[in-house]
């Protein structure tokens, strides 16, 4: 029988499936299919499909159904999933057990298990974890190859910050970049925006104070065939200043909770005219304002500083938000 299925250039596939899988739209009682050159992506609501992708009916197979660890459970647990790595978020070190436990006895490819240990700590933002799970003794099981929007990228949880959570927000600062442009990313990780934007033609500089971290950027630029386009810097980015003064179209400052005491540095690396995506981890009342504020002070009268959007990320405690301001400075001859 057919069903409405989203058909896309097999080239562009993964990043449309994995657009159509944050929107909650992929059919998955139907198997995604490729003829031609294309994919079919089977859709639940072909209606919500955004758009510039295009819907036709097709007569895809149905899927057999998989075990989830719910179905083992008998309740939905919270879990990530980070390549073939499962991140579990349990205090109750039984229930933690008994979730790994449904993982690894369930249909979804898994090859370990964690369990946060820690919250994220220091500079470096990186976290402890307790392996619950290992069913690669040859392989670390905090490392794994996590696939976004096209890209690839080998993390390892246990040596460098990653969350699998940003991916739409990162796309979203993606899509802006420009052919050309010289992009500054000055709290990079292993490279989840550094990279795409080299792939969308900018010039890029990475700086993360984690050297492991930029380990992990360098071998994923090769990965993705952009190391060409990237420069890579370890230590704190304010140490740039001088080298990249003048220097940037684009700035990504994704350090929440302090990017906004790098304000000066960013208006340093500026350009003529600049874009700034500045995020912060603000209580819901008013969680614009100090990086607004903190922009416009450090700008003084050298730069005019344009609001261009105010977004909400993704709430991050109780009246907490993770936000991202994006604003840009246009230097005042
Ligand atoms: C929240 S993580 C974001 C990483 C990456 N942008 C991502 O989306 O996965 C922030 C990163 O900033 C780095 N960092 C912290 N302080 C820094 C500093 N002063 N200069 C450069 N990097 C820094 C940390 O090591 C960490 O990798």
């Amino acid at each position: 029988m057919d069903r409405p299925c989203v058909v896309v250039a097999r080239e562009s596939g993964e990043a449309t499936r994995q657009r159509l899988a944050e929107a909650d739209l992929i059919d998955r009682e139907f198997g995604i299919e490729v003829a031609d050159g294309n994919l079919y992506i089977p859709v639940t609501d072909p209606d919500a499909v955004p758009e510039d992708l295009l819907v036709t009916p097709r007569d895809v197979p149905a899927r057999t159904p998989q075990r989830t660890p719910a179905d083992l459970l008998g309740y939905e647990p919270t879990y990530e999933r980070l390549g073939d790595v499962v991140l579990v978020d349990e205090d109750d070190p039984e229930r933690a057990d008994e979730i790994a436990e449904a993982v690894v006895e369930s249909d979804i490819p898994v090859r370990s298990v964690l369990n946060r240990d820690s919250k994220v700590k220091g500079e470096t933002r990186v976290r402890d974890w307790e392996v619950l799970a290992d069913e690669d003794g040859d392989r670390s099981p905090t490392e794994t190859v996590h696939r976004e929007y096209g890209h690839e990228f080998l993390v390892d949880v246990d040596e460098v910050y990653f969350s699998p959570r940003l991916a739409t927000e990162r796309n979203r600062v993606v899509e802006q970049v420009a052919p050309g442009e010289h992009a500054l990313d000055m709290f990079a990780g292993v490279g989840p925006y550094a990279v795409p934007m080299a792939s969308a033609g900018a010039e890029v500089v990475a700086c993360d104070i984690n050297p492991d971290a930029i380990a992990y950027l360098e071998e994923n630029a090769e990965r993705n065939g952009v190391a060409d386009r990237i420069t890579t810097r370890v230590g704190d980015v304010r140490a740039l200043t001088d080298e990249y003064a003048d220097w940037a179209d684009r700035l990504v400052m994704n350090l929440p909770h302090t990017a906004a005491e790098f304000a000066d540095a960013a208006v340093a690396f500026a350009g003529e005219s600049c874009v700034v995506h500045l995020y912060d981890i603000q209580h819901e009342d008013d969680p614009f304002e100090r990086a607004t504020t903190a922009l416009e002070d450090a700008a003084g009268d050298e730069y005019a500083v344009t609001v261009l959007e105010e977004r909400v990320v993704r709430s991050y405690a109780p009246h907490e938000l993770n936000v991202c301001l994006d604003a840009r400075l246009d230097r005042i001859d």
